[in-house]
């Protein structure tokens, strides 16, 4: 998994990097400009576009010299506007704007004429990884007026004003592509930062894993490549029973649909034999839309114990008796997938929570996750929240939302890179219920499970919104997820 590291150790992991290439940190800049050039021209191809280049005095403005270069090379029409040149700015800022052609327009934004052509584009190489501090002054002015300018604005590596790691409080350049180098910085993953980061774009720019290892402070980015060795495989005698046999519970009157919707998300990931368990009086009078679906009933003295996996949760509705959820619990006595109302029942009688199998999953959505810890004021917190409450309950909590955040019981910290907002609709979560119950059915360890079913949840949303946008149901994903295993070449 590609490592997340904090804005603080950047320098350091560069130094060490271009140490041991034996190549200047200024080879390395040039390839984080031409890495940024070949996504821009991926997406802008038409080469008449006016393009302002905003350069601050670091190496992020070092990159924009660097990348304005490039782009004029390729016949781009570019302006660079520079906030100071010469003393006080970095030694690679320097030489790249000795780089610059001779006949190249570069003007110090002082004495700029503060126009920006309608339909142009803004990149924005003020600040990166380097911010100090909050923007005030003349930058948090022009900051804002280039917020106002009607043209397309990028961000290399950090808009300018976002801190990597935390959450901010001043004035942040609004993005519409952030184009950030070799890994997320942590804070572009935080919902309450959408309107400065827009689409992230992550672009390698050669530094081997082993590298970043090194600085690792527990916090992962989930990758395509990681998803392939956290499979179990199967043979050709492989039977049904070896691909597990899993429950789900749930599905109170009015509500059943969900506990469906589970129920077939983990058919569709490949479970052996699946059942649900409604929460009906008298639940022969139950149809399941599913001919593959089996109905099965819990009573005081159903014994569990032959279940490889439970999905305890969708559509529970309110009024389950903890003490029945404690026998459940209790009788199955191996890690379960608990979400939903089975959340709600947890965060309203915390004595349950200490009874909660080890290693289950648990899978708040923000909502579902506060009721069980209490109010959080940001996300930076919240992450927090989770990595302790996976730690002291030994359990695994995987965070809903964009870049969903699982939290490991040893206090490992993963975020994903698949999904869409096309998947905020009824069900979806359901839906990954199912599937995290399907893979831990299916022999693999919970976090493991965990992995797999939010990486291929993602990627089976993406794939149904190649042709379903608005308007893409649960259903619609569901049907993708054999697409999924296609898709990374699982057998
Ligand atoms: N491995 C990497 O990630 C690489 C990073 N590079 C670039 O280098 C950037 C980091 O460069 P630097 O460390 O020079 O930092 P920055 O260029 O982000 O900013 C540092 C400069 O801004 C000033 N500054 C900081 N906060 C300020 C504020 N609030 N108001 C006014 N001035 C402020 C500092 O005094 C310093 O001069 C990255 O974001 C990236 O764009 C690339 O060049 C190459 C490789
Ligand atoms: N904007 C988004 N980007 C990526 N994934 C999303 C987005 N919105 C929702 N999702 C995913 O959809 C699912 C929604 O779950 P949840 O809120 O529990 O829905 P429900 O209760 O209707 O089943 C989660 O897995 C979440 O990660
Ligand atoms: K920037």
């Amino acid at each position: 998994m590609l490592p997340i590291i904090n804005g603080e150790s950047i320098k350091e992991l560069d130094q060490e990097f271009i140490l041991s290439k034996g190549i200047l940190s200024i080879d390395l800049m040039e390839e984080a400009a031409s890495a940024f050039v070949e996504w821009f021209y991926g997406i802008f191809k038409d080469r008449t576009i006016k393009i302002y280049i905003f350069c601050g005095p670091g190496n992020n403005g070092g990159d924009g010299l660097a990348i304005a270069r490039l782009l004029s090379k390729m016949g781009y029409p570019i302006n660079v506007l520079y906030l100071m040149n010469g003393k006080g700015c970095s030694k690679d800022f320097q030489a790249n704007f000795k780089k610059l052609p001779k006949n190249f327009i570069a003007t110090n934004f002082e004495n700029w004429n503060r126009q920006i052509d309608h339909g142009s584009i803004v990149i924005d190489a003020i600040f990166g990884v380097g911010l100090s501090r909050v923007l005030e002054g003349a930058i948090s002015d022009l900051i804002g007026e280039l917020n106002n300018a009607i043209a397309t604005r990028i961000a290399i590596d950090l808009p300018s004003g976002l801190p990597s790691d935390s959450v901010t409080t001043g004035q942040v350049f609004h993005a519409e592509h952030t184009v950030t180098f070799q890994f997320p910085k942590l804070s572009l993953l935080f919902p309450e930062h959408i309107q400065f980061t827009g689409k992230l774009h992550v672009v390698d720019i050669g530094i081997e894993d082993q590298f970043l290892q090194k600085f690792s402070s527990n916090t992962f980015y989930i990758r395509k490549e990681d998803i392939f060795s956290r499979h179990r495989y199967f043979h050709r005698f492989s039977h049904k029973g070896d691909f597990g046999r899993v429950l789900f519970i749930g599905g109170a009157p009015g509500k059943i649909g969900a506990l469906f919707l589970s129920s077939y998300a983990a058919l569709r990931s490949g479970s052996g034999l699946v059942s649900c368990a409604p929460e009906f009086e008298e639940n022969s009078s139950v149809q399941i839309p599913y001919n593959e679906i089996m109905l099965f009933q819990v009573k005081s003295n159903t014994d569990l114990g032959n279940m490889d996996a439970i999905g305890i949760g969708p559509g529970w509705g309110t009024a389950i008796d903890p003490d029945y959820f404690l026998s459940i619990m209790v009788r199955f006595n191996k890690p379960m997938v608990i979400d939903a109302d089975a959340i709600n029942l947890l965060a309203a009688n915390p004595f349950l929570l200490k009874k909660v199998p080890k290693n289950s999953i648990l899978t708040p959505h923000l909502k579902e996750f506060e009721r069980l810890v209490g109010k959080v004021s940001n996300h930076a917190e919240r992450i927090e929240k989770a990595t302790s409450f996976a730690i002291e309950y030994n359990v695994v909590v995987i965070l809903k939302g964009a870049h969903t955040l699982i939290a490991l019981p040893d206090g490992r910290k993963l975020f994903n890179s698949t999904g869409n907002q096309y998947m905020a609709t009824a069900g979806s979560g359901d839906v990954l219920t199912g599937m995290i119950t399907s893979f831990l059915g299916q022999g693999y360890s919970p976090e493991n499970a965990a992995i797999c079913g939010v990486f291929h949840h993602g990627l089976a949303g993406e794939l149904a919104s190649q042709s379903k946008r608005r308007g893409m149901i649960a259903s619609d994903i569901i049907e993708k997820i054999p697409n999924t295993f296609i898709e990374l070449g699982i057998e």
